[in-house]
């Protein structure tokens, strides 16, 4: 149950669905849904008084906050709704709703101000403001209501989407002008959605519920789209064989180190060996340390002396420069038959450079496997895409997809909420990771890490979701070992990525039992 929906996708399933239901199923089911859930919510709730705020909106997502209110002033609990809303345009189902509410007799808010709301002291708020139908800012009058929610302490509970963001995208809808709820739990309809997994929408979801609203499997159609998890990346889990040595692990090349700049690929490079690959090189661009001090087991290298022969996996850039000379090295690495991770300066030179451009493009195996990757963070690739850092962020999915297209090469779109794209248009969002994150340095861990995995045999695309997944569940521990998220640096990852990942084979791999159980017999 990891697939994510488009807007689009979710009204194709959803005008499915109702041409085979009466009227008013569907949002009768998804009010009784937020009903229940927002008892549940209620009940560890620590307020004394119970009243709930239940804001309404325009739309169908307003409908679903009505038909929830009946329900809960049905099971006794004390609720107040604000509606916001031309009642004269309603939709149909949001109509019976609120008629539905007005014949319960339920407590309309007259003011649609927060001083309307002031004075009051909530268990819980309903968001019902706006769901997948939100096309443009919130108007300043709602911004005011919003502003007040996110400034209380009680559970948020948005409905389908918190009212404001983009459900495809996670940005807010109408960037500086917008805002939106900062919601404490969502509980989403018919399939989960992109948008509450990327970009704000991970500061603004809360903890995320699905609801299918009982919507018949025959309505779903394949999507191209998922939430990144293990189970994507379990056939290439496998446990070690007695019988290996290192050269059964691979060699990983690190091409960086541009003067004064040695500490990246250093990174990377360390990454690689704790993510198990046999043999660690570092091809130094201009003349870098002899050794690694910590680790002697990385060799080191000069570019300019290092074949990129096939059997290796190349991770290109970190603290590359651009210069000429880091130039030439690029274009050998990518002329090279070698699976490769494209970081950094790399990224910047072939964003300057269409001949490199072309280069990484054509990089295809016989057969048509797709050999690089690239991980770019939000900046690299607005360079990449000649754009803004800003038109970037608004839209991660598309930018990360474009990528994959334009470069033919699975693209790893770094931020909160990770989004990997593939050639092919599919695209998953990675749910590990947080904040610790935002720290020099780790950009140079992960693309280590998708060294290390392309070296042990890993296909591409197994090795760019497992290493963004590994490489955020590790920053997820340390936080939950209390390390974090504040003044976690970059070499600190990196054995948390080896533990991490270790657990996981462990996780996965089935053991044999160790005897044989023997059943006794009775005489
Ligand atoms: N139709 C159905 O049977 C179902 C609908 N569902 C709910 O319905 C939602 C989608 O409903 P809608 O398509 O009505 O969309 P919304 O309820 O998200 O809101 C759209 C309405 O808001 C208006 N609007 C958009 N941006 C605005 C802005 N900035 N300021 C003021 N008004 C603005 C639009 O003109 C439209 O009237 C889902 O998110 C979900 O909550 C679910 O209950 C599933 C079933
Ligand atoms: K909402």
């Amino acid at each position: 149950m990891s697939a994510l929906y488009s807007v689009a996708e979710i009204r194709e399933v959803e005008q499915k669905a109702l041409s085979g239901l009466q009227p008013y199923t569907l949002m009768q089911r998804a009010g009784s849904a937020v009903a229940e859930y927002a008892q549940e919510l209620l009940c560890s709730a620590t307020e004394s008084s119970p009243s709930v705020l239940i804001l309404a909106g325009p739309g169908n997502n307003g409908g679903d906050a009505l038909e929830a209110a009946c329900l809960l002033e049905e099971a006794g609990i004390e609720v107040a709704v604000q509606l916001h809303a031309d009642e004269s345009k309603q939709p149909e189902d949001a109509r019976r709703a609120l008629a539905r509410a007005r014949e319960a007799e339920i407590q309309f808010i007259d003011d649609l101000t927060p001083a309307g709301l002031r004075g009051q002291s909530w268990a819980l708020v309903i968001d019902g403001l706006f769901g997948i139908g939100l096309s443009r800012a919130p108007t300043s009058k709602l911004r005011a209501i919003i502003d007040y929610v996110n400034g209380l302490r009680c559970p948020v509970l948005s409905i389908d989407v918190p009212s404001g963001l983009n459900a495809d995208s996670g940005s807010i809808v109408g960037a500086a002008d917008g805002a939106a709820v900062n919601a404490s739990h969502t509980i989403t309809f018919i399939g989960d959605k992109p948008g509450l997994h990327t970009c704000d929408g991970k500061d603004h979801s809360g903890h995320i519920t699905l609801r299918p609203l009982d919507i018949d499997h025959g309505c779903y159609k394949p999507t191209r789209a998922f939430l990144n998890g293990p189970q994507y990346f379990a056939a290439s889990l496998k446990p070690r064989a007695n019988n290996s040595h290192k050269g059964s692990y691979g060699d990983v090349i690190v091409v960086g180190g541009a003067r004064g700049m040695a500490g990246a690929p250093v990174l990377a490079a360390r990454t690689a060996a704790f993510g198990g690959a046999g043999r660690v090189y570092l091809a130094f661009v201009d003349d870098g340390p002899a050794y690694d001090g910590e680790h002697p087991e990385l060799m080191f290298r000069v570019a300019d002396r290092v074949e990129f022969g096939p059997g290796a996996a190349l991770v290109v850039g970190p603290g590359m420069g651009t210069s000429r000379h880091a130039y030439d090295i690029l274009s050998r690495a990518l002329d090279s038959e070698a699976d490769i991770v494209v970081d950094a300066d790399a990224l910047n030179l072939i964003s300057a450079e269409p001949t490199l451009q072309h280069k990484l493009h054509d990089r295809n195996r016989a057969g048509g496997e797709v050999v690089s990757i690239i991980t770019p963070h939000p900046l690299e690739a607005a360079r990449l895409l000649d754009t803004t850092t800003q038109q970037v962020q608004n839209d991660r999915p598309q930018a990360a997809r474009l990528l994959a297209r334009h470069f033919n090469a699975i693209t790893v779109l770094k931020g909160a909420g990770t989004v990997i794209a593939f050639p092919d248009g599919e695209m998953a969002i990675n749910p590990t990771g947080n904040p610790a994150l935002s720290t020099a340095g780790t950009g140079d861990v992960l693309s280590g890490l998708c060294g290390a995995l392309l070296a042990q045999g890993w296909p591409t695309r197994a090795a760019a979701l497992a290493a963004t997944w590994i490489h955020g569940a590790a920053a997820d521990r340390l936080v939950a070992e209390g390390l974090g998220p504040v003044g976690l640096t970059a070499s600190e990852f990196i054995p948390a990525i080896r533990a991490v990942f270790n657990n996981i084979i462990r996780d996965h791999v089935h053991h044999r039992p160790s005897h044989v159980a023997h059943h006794r017999t009775h005489a």
